[in-house]
């Protein structure tokens, strides 16, 4: 078989907050992701993702439970340079150019060969005599993936890689991502953005308060817990400021039960529905971001 890029049993991270309480940030996580997957951890803020990937990168160990980072632990793997990041934080130096950035790092992997090839990779041949600071953050933030590429990993791991980037800039990051992932990399994400894992990953790994809470092709994840989505117009009488009166809701699940409903649009479920689902803590019918004014069934149609 195979060795796994990744293969992590019963993982557990807890900290102990300014009130003196235990955070459980990870809880009993078990995860193989075999090489050349591209993996999506998607989840809402505090869900754990981050603290899984310092995991997987061996800058926090685990409170118990086992990784291993292509059959060695995460920081041999590191050393060996099978494994490299791209984190949400983390200095770079503005009165360096951008090549001068890249010589840098390829020199401390005895890597200068690497350079010309790196900076190809991450789209930078262009801008490779501009200095650092005069970087947009998108610029920067492939200078970064340039960085993690130096070492040629197996495996790249990514911290909410386009956070503060406008839409051009996280699309033109993606297609510098779905470039080098067509030769062959492992690569694997923590996101905010469902259309992000939608896009990109071909499996989504969706975390909640700690635990996995589904993890399947992306495809699949979409299927299962979006099911078909019935789309209508309320009446004006039915929306109050708060949105679409619950009761009215209400009345409108009751009457669909017989199934005597005409002309209703059915369209497949997006992931963003999915994500609800599988996230809500009390769920309830949400209000379609595509159509204002129009409500999904997810849950009266389920
Ligand atoms: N060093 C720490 N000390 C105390 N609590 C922490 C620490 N790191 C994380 N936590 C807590 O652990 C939980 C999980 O945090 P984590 O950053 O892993 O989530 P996340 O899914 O990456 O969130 P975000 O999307 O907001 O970055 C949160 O409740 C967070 O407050």
């Amino acid at each position: 078989m195979t060795t796994p890029a990744i293969h992590a049993t019963g993982l557990r991270k807890a900290f102990r907050s300014s009130d003196g309480t235990d955070v459980v940030a990870v809880d009993d996580v078990d995860l193989t992701i075999a090489p050349g997957e591209i993996v999506a951890f998607l989840g809402p803020n505090g869900a754990g993702k981050t603290t899984t990937v310092d995991m997987l990168l061996g800058l926090t160990s685990p409170d118990t439970g086992t990784i291993e980072v292509y059959g060695t632990s995460p920081a041999e793997a590191v050393r060996l340079g099978r494994v490299s990041a791209v984190m949400q934080t983390g200095g770079l130096l503005n009165d360096f150019t951008v090549e001068e950035t890249v010589r840098a790092i390829a020199a401390l992997h005895g890597r200068t060969d690497r350079v010309r090839t790196v900076l190809d990779r991450a789209r930078l041949g262009d801008i490779a005599g501009r200095r650092v600071e005069a970087c947009s953050g998108g610029e920067q933030q492939r200078l970064k993936f340039a960085l993690a590429l130096v070492p040629d990993p197996d495996l790249v791991i990514l911290d909410e890689p386009t956070t503060g980037m406008d839409v051009g800039a996280r699309q033109e990051f993606w297609q510098t991502m779905r470039d080098d992932a067509a030769h062959g990399r492992t690569i694997v994400f923590a996101t905010h953005y469902l259309a992000e894992a939608d896009e990109f990953a071909e499996r989504t790994v969706l975390m909640n308060h700690g635990r996995i809470v589904h993890d399947a092709a992306t495809t699949d994840v979409r299927a299962a817990y979006g099911g078909r989505t019935v789309t209508f117009r309320p009446p004006a009488s039915a929306e109050g400021a708060d949105g679409i009166d619950p009761a009215w809701l209400a009345q409108v699940r009751r009457a669909l039960e017989p199934l005597g409903v005409t002309d209703v649009e059915v369209s497949a479920a997006s992931l963003e529905a999915a994500f609800l689902a599988l996230t809500a803590e009390n769920p309830e019918i949400p209000e379609n971001p595509d159509k204002p004014g129009t409500v999904d069934l997810i849950g009266a149609a389920r």
